[in-house]
């Protein structure tokens, strides 16, 4: 299909080769995972976090005592950085910004339909722009996963466009569910769409139906990251997220970062882990005893 989507896709370099994929992947961890596995990595990840809820069974009330966890580690913990940002579902933007007292810790929404994105084009918009009036500063929208398999790239792209706009300046991280995409193929064709599109982070995953985030998948789109940067000058950041529980696994994800982007991209403002399970293991390790704090 010719389309601008599908040049500017075909002009990429990154590497669509599985194979080729888990090789680099597993002489990076082999050989440099262990050097990062120190306190100070460790507390440098922890604010990395977005520290998420999405529940059914979320509440207003529920929302407000997450929150109110984050107001508490700084008064507990001030000699640690706080998470990078509270993660909710777009009704609960309110709540989070209003109980929120810390600075410097985000309210990041996801919203667009998430997590599967099948609605209306205009309710996702709607959605987008409600989280925002609601104090959401980051917005956590998934790509329409039909169309991009159909090759409606165009479709893709104009989709996140409209919600793009509708965060008006916030941040828009675009999820690319690199569990249903599969392939390396698939991961770069749609990195690089959505890099296109002015996603400010790309995402691996929602969490959600599909296998969650893979160090193959954020491994291709660091690459497409550092592609994207060298031919435009924009840095695009990189979140990982769903099943990130361990310290040694939020530590092998940062030296797929580190190896593939650099220093540059390793803080909060260019590299998340979503998770709602990451935050007391990585406390445990780095305080060196048992710690249930969130
Ligand atoms: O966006 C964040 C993910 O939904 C978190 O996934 P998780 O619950 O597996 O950590």
């Amino acid at each position: 299909m010719a389309d601008k989507y599908h040049d500017t896709v075909a002009a990429s370099a990154v590497t669509t080769d599985d194979s080729q994929v888990a090789e680099a992947v597993a002489k990076i961890i082999a050989e440099h995972k262990a050097e990062n596995m120190t306190p100070e990595v460790m507390r440098m990840l922890f604010g990395c976090i977005d520290l998420t809820t999405l529940k059914a069974t979320d509440s207003q009330q529920s929302v407000a005592a997450f929150t109110e966890r984050v107001n508490d580690f700084e008064n507990e913990h001030g000699d640690l950085p706080n998470v990078a940002a509270i993660c909710v579902y777009p009704n609960f933007a309110q709540v989070v910004r209003t109980v929120l007292e810390v600075s410097g810790v985000n309210v990041a929404c996801v919203a667009g339909g998430f997590p599967s994105s099948q609605t209306f084009p205009e309710v996702k918009v709607a959605e987008t722009a409600l989280a925002v009036e609601g104090g959401a500063d980051e917005i956590d929208v998934v790509i329409n996963l039909g169309d991009f398999l159909d090759g409606d790239w165009e479709q893709v792209a104009d989709d996140l466009d409209e919600i793009k706009h509708s965060c008006r300046e916030r941040s828009l991280k675009v999820i690319l569910e690199t569990g249903a995409l599969k392939t390396a193929r698939n991961i770069r064709d749609a990195s690089v769409i959505a890099m296109y599109s002015g996603a400010d982070f790309i995402k691996t995953s929602t969490g959600k139906e599909y296998p969650g985030a893979s160090l193959e998948a954020a491994y291709v789109m660091a690459l497409a990251i550092k592609e994207y940067a060298e031919k435009t000058g924009r840095m695009v950041g990189l979140k990982v997220a769903g099943g990130v529980t361990t310290a040694d696994e939020a530590v092998a994800y940062y030296t797929i970062v580190k190896e593939v982007l650099g220093e540059k991209w390793l803080s909060s403002e260019y590299f998340r882990i979503g998770a709602s399970r990451l935050a007391n293991n990585l406390l445990t390790e780095i305080l060196g005893t048992e710690t249930k704090f969130f």
